[in-house]
């Protein structure tokens, strides 16, 4: 990864650092302040073992339905269990197929069916174990289980820690789109124990830094300058850079979330890259070949080249970006993923269905450098075209060619 100039040794810490008895290190807590549905997200090596006195001290339930997949299962569902136990909270575990094909129709259906087959009430919360599609998904079926069943998450991917379990967004995907059917519903407590990424493949680590890397992009200019010269151990040491990434990352969202829950306006910055990122992941066909978090490094590295075609944004600034993404193994161009037939048209049609349009126009998130994003409303759909178009043919500006990655791969 590139060496800043100017090494950026700390940053202020995000959030407040607590106690909690029988877990060794203090515990850092980031709040969510909204009203009666605020929460803490606590992030820490080693808290998923108070997962079952905080969740029977918040919400007095007795009784649990866990939600995983099978491969989270494997590795960490013993140790969520025992925490369960020590509380006495008497859970059900239902475990479901690994990856993103997960997130439809027929496994939401499914899941329904044995969270009301176990009995679980509006009270006692659904825990969702694992990492986006898990909490996605399962958040939408507690968000319409009984019209509104008590949620919370653990979750078990970078990209789940630093994101998608924060801010209440849950859904499933449709074959006209990303997350084109879902709900808002907030968990009642998020626990981000940052031990259980020690079992995630490196691959996973890099898509969920993509994330992380958005929050610098978007409006925490001194984050991104952080992540350039601490974003090598962000990706391959646990602890100390990691958990201070996940913190900031959590508190950054929280902020935004707070501001508009249901995004009515600024949450939509939290959209940096997806209206792109959202059409590769669709035409992609959600089967592995490009991860969520891939998608979006892509997917922001078309936005930054947008913003510089339109004379907004440094090329400098844009070099900056995709030097950072690259430099950590991440994808930078829809041609870096393999195997899939990118056309035009194919990636016109889910842009057409994003959910940020407004009166049939699509609105993107766009930049006037690194860390100052905005929401602009007056893109053309021709424009973007030709912008893929060029971005797939290899025709790069001439003013914005790529300084040569140095590639690293995380730990
Ligand atoms: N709701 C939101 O605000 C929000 C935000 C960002 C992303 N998302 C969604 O999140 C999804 C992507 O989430 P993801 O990147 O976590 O993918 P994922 O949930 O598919 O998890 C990635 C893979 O890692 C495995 N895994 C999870 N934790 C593990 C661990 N600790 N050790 C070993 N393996 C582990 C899983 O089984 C899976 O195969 C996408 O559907 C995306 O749309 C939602
Ligand atoms: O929480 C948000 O708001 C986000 O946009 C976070 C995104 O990283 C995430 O991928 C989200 O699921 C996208 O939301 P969508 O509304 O565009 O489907
Ligand atoms: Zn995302």
């Amino acid at each position: 990864m590139t060496a800043a100039a100017s090494a950026i040794a700390s940053l202020p810490p995000a959030g407040d650092l607590v106690t909690i008895p029988g877990i060794a290190a203090p515990v850092r807590r980031v709040h969510v302040p909204l009203g009666d549905r605020a929460y803490d997200i606590m992030v820490g090596g080693g808290v998923l073992a108070a997962t079952g006195r905080l969740v029977r001290d918040l919400t007095g339930a007795r009784r649990a339905a866990v939600v995983t997949d099978e491969t989270v299962a494997t590795h960490h569902l013993a140790r969520l269990r025992a925490a369960l136990d020590d509380a006495g909270i008497d859970h059900q575990a239902i475990i479901l197929p690994p990856g993103e094909g997960t997130k439809r129709f027929g496994e939401l259906e499914r899941l329904l069916d044995r969270l009301l087959a176990s009995g679980i009430e509006r009270g006692q919360p659904v825990i969702a174990l694992g990492g986006g599609v898990v909490g996605d998904l399962s958040g939408f079926a507690a968000a319409v289980l009984r019209r509104g069943t008590c949620f919370v998450q653990v979750p078990t991917t970078l990209l789940a820690q630093v994101d998608s379990s924060v801010g209440g967004k849950t859904g499933i995907n449709t074959p006209h789109g990303k997350n084109l059917i879902g709900a808002f519903h907030q968990p009642a407590v998020v626990i981000a124990d940052t031990d259980l990424l020690s079992t995630l493949p490196a691959r996973e680590l890099r898509a969920g830094y993509a994330e992380v890397v958005k929050y610098g992009a978007i409006d925490d200019a001194p984050f991104f300058d952080w992540l350039e010269t601490r974003g090598t151990e962000v990706l391959s040491t646990a602890g100390g850079a990691r958990d201070q990434a996940v913190a900031r990352s959590c508190a950054a969202k929280a902020r935004i979330v707070a501001a508009d829950e249901t995004e009515t306006g600024q949450r939509a910055l939290l959209n940096l890259g997806h209206t792109f990122g959202h059409a590769f992941e669709a035409v992609a066909g959600y089967d592995g070949r490009l991860l969520h978090g891939e998608a979006v490094a892509i997917g922001m590295v078309l936005a930054f080249r947008l913003s510089v075609r339109r004379g907004l944004c440094p090329a400098a600034d844009l070099a900056r970006l995709t030097r950072h993404l690259a430099a950590a193994g991440l994808p930078v161009r829809p041609q870096d993923a393999a195997g899939v037939n990118w056309t035009v048209d194919g990636l016109m049609a889910p842009i057409a269905q994003d959910k940020k349009a407004r009166e049939g126009r699509v609105r993107y998130i766009l930049a006037r450098g690194i860390g100052r994003s905005f929401i602009a409303d007056d893109v053309a759909p021709a424009e973007v075209a030709t912008l893929i178009g060029d971005v797939l043919a290899g025709r790069t500006d001439a003013d914005t060619s790529d300084a040569s990655p140095q590639i690293v791969s995380a730990g």
